[in-house]
């Protein structure tokens, strides 16, 4: 392999703190909140997750690049992540099926990476301190205009970001003489929960973020589905008032991720930053209907209120996370309403939880059978 000169680069964090690397190729700078996922595969289903968006990425698997990338391995239509800060980054790759390196990528999508970084050390410390504002860049010899450009990044908290990843127009999935129709909000959708409705036999029109429920409802559609995104639920006022007339009118309606926390938040539900949120694929759930676990696939900075949604007369809890006991999925009692905090469609991650897409496909059913 050509050897590689390679400029030195840093991370800086909001209060001050610096770790140093190398660039992996693209020389510049990026912002974002800085965050972690502890998964050891899947780095590029991770990059093109929308629900990461405005994020720079610590991935804490040791080694990033080693299996290359391969076209068909994306959550959408391009790299989501505002940076990239691992440990080891590959230059070659080895994998059948691959379609090329991740430097490339990399290249193609203009994304600032930095490698070389003690990652161990900078998991542990977001993991102590909570979620912050970072900074990472090759311009290593002007900390201070890189302190004033970090001062200016907003604060996820209050930042609505489903406007930036949305789809511009509706668009349709699956195949259109399938028997069941829904109407999905993307609000960040990823790619795989429209695989996961389309091979139940789902025929899907997905809508821009800021759609009303009248413009869901004109595909007259047998089921709702609010998706995964990016940001901060509560600036989410449209989606949210498409979930109350859903709700009103006693449709099946699933949500996940950012669309469980818009359908907490319709029910009167509030949501709050948590010091630092869940990323990974091994997180283990308790589902409180059956008893059973299941290890799950999770992304998510904001949960749902515990003590509000266990008086809410209308809402019950289904699931449970059992590392720190926030809620992780949510029913209404008397509809045909759910939704969880974690990513049945995984991708990456554990298919333990796939099963919640055939409930909505049975409610779906089921809900039709009764006389309106
Ligand atoms: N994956 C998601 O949908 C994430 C939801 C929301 N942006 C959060 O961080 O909690």
């Amino acid at each position: 392999m050509k050897y590689q000169t390679r400029k030195k680069a840093l991370v800086l964090l909001a209060d001050g703190t610096i770790f140093y690397g190398k660039s992996v190729g693209i020389e510049g700078t990026a912002t974002g909140e800085i965050c972690f996922n502890t998964g050891m595969t899947g780095y590029q289903e991770i990059f093109t997750d929308p629900s990461y968006f405005g994020q720079i990425m610590v991935m804490a698997n040791a080694h990033i690049g080693n299996y290359g990338v391969n076209n068909k391995e994306v959550e959408s239509n391009g790299i989501k992540i505002s940076g990239l800060i691992c440990r080891n980054f590959s230059f070659t790759h080895s994998r059948v099926d691959s379609d090329g390196n991740l430097k490339d990528w990399f290249e193609a999508h203009n994304l600032v990476g930095i490698s070389d970084v003690d990652t161990r050390a900078l998991v542990a410390y977001i993991r102590d301190n909570g979620a912050m504002n970072a900074i990472i860049s090759t311009d290593v010899n002007n900390i201070d205009a890189l302190k004033k450009q970090l001062a200016e990044v907003p604060s996820m908290k209050g930042l609505e970001l489903a406007s930036k990843v949305s789809t511009k127009e509706p668009y349709f999935v699956g195949d259109e003489n399938a028997e069941i129709k829904i109407a999905a909000l993307d609000i960040g959708i990823k790619k795989n929960i429209l695989r996961n409705l389309s091979k139940r036999g789902a025929y899907i029109k997905v809508y821009p973020y800021n759609s009303s429920f009248k413009d869901l409802a004109s595909f007259n559609p047998d089921g709702y589905f609010i998706s995964n995104g990016p940001g901060d639920p509560e600036p989410l006022k449209e989606a949210q008032e498409v979930a109350k007339e859903i709700i009103k009118r006693n449709l099946p309606l699933f949500g996940i991720c950012l669309g469980h926390q818009v359908i907490a938040l319709a029910n009167g539900i509030s949501t709050y930053k948590m010091h630092n949120g869940h990323r990974g694929i091994n997180h283990p759930v308790k589902n409180l209907l059956t008893g059973k676990g299941e290890i799950t696939s999770q992304n998510h900075g904001f949960a749902i209120n515990r003590e509000e949604t266990e008086a809410n007369a209308d809402v019950e809890i289904t699931h449970v996370h059992l590392n720190d006991h926030t809620v992780a999925g949510i029913r209404m009692k008397e509809k045909a309403v759910f939704s969880v905090q974690y990513h049945p469609e995984a991708s990456p991650g554990p298919h333990d939880s796939e099963y919640l897409f055939d409930q909505f496909m049975e409610t779906i059913k089921n809900h039709s059978k009764v006389p309106a």
